[in-house]
């Protein structure tokens, strides 16, 4: 079944066309690579898919149960960044942050750190956290409403490598849920390695495919 299917679709910022005629599908259970060079559209991609920007024409259909969790670019967060680890995974709860949260609410806050490895530094702030915990910080916050797709935007970007393949060997682990992810990346490696299926996006056009048949990577003109 699909979580996502788009088609057509055409996204501009005033006479600058970004996005032309673009389809292509999620279905459950996929590890989307979305894959091209700076530039080319990818986080306008993920902001159409977000509702956060309306496509000049085309369709975005993303069934009504599907939630979307996304875990941004990162952003380097101030060391005096006031909130704690289970704080911030608190905040999408929808309720505000512990202590008002019940205690079914709780549990679920304290699972979600559990399973993202958090539980010895939850109450740490966040900005004293590392790189790496920053991340399974975010992931633990948008995997917290159950969604049925995860959106990762080049959420690895600013880590070293080892720690690249420990959070998204983490968020295949939420697969086994039924999970769909889409990881947006410019990192051939990784989409190799943890990709199912590919969305490659270039200036003049796109390909979409099983993860074997990712062409080789080429620098483009
Ligand atoms: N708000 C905006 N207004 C005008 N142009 C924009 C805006 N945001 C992005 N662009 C342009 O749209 C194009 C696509 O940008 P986008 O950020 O989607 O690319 P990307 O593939 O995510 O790049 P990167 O890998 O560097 O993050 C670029 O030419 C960019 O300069």
């Amino acid at each position: 079944m699909a979580v996502i299917s788009v088609e057509d679709l055409n996204v501009a910022y005033g006479n600058h066309q970004v996005i032309t005629d673009l389809s292509f599908t999620v279905n459950e259970g996929d590890f989307m690579v979305v894959i091209g060079e700076n530039g080319v559209g990818k986080t306008t991609l993920v902001r159409a898919l977000l509702g956060l920007l309306k496509p000049r024409s085309g369709e975005i259909d993303i069934p009504a149960n599907t939630k979307i969790g996304y875990v941004p670019q990162f952003r380097n967060i101030d060391e005096e960044y006031p909130l704690s680890i289970r704080d911030f995974v608190s905040l999408n709860s929808g309720k505000g942050i512990i202590p008002w949260l019940n205690k079914r609410e709780r549990a679920r806050v304290d699972r979600m750190i559990r399973m993202t490895d958090l539980t010895a530094i939850a109450d740490r702030p966040l900005g004293l956290a590392s790189g790496g915990e920053k991340q399974r910080a975010y992931l633990a916050q948008a995997l917290l409403q159950s969604p049925q797709l995860l959106i990762l935007d080049e959420s690895t970007a600013s880590l070293d490598n080892e720690m690249k393949y420990e959070l998204l060997d983490l968020v295949t682990r939420f697969q086994q849920d039924n999970l769909s992810v889409m990881f947006i990346t410019h990192d051939w490696d990784l989409a190799r390695h943890f990709g199912t299926r590919f969305l490659q996006m270039k200036p003049n056009g796109y390909n979409e495919g099983p993860i074997n048949e990712l062409p080789e990577h080429e620098e483009e003109e």
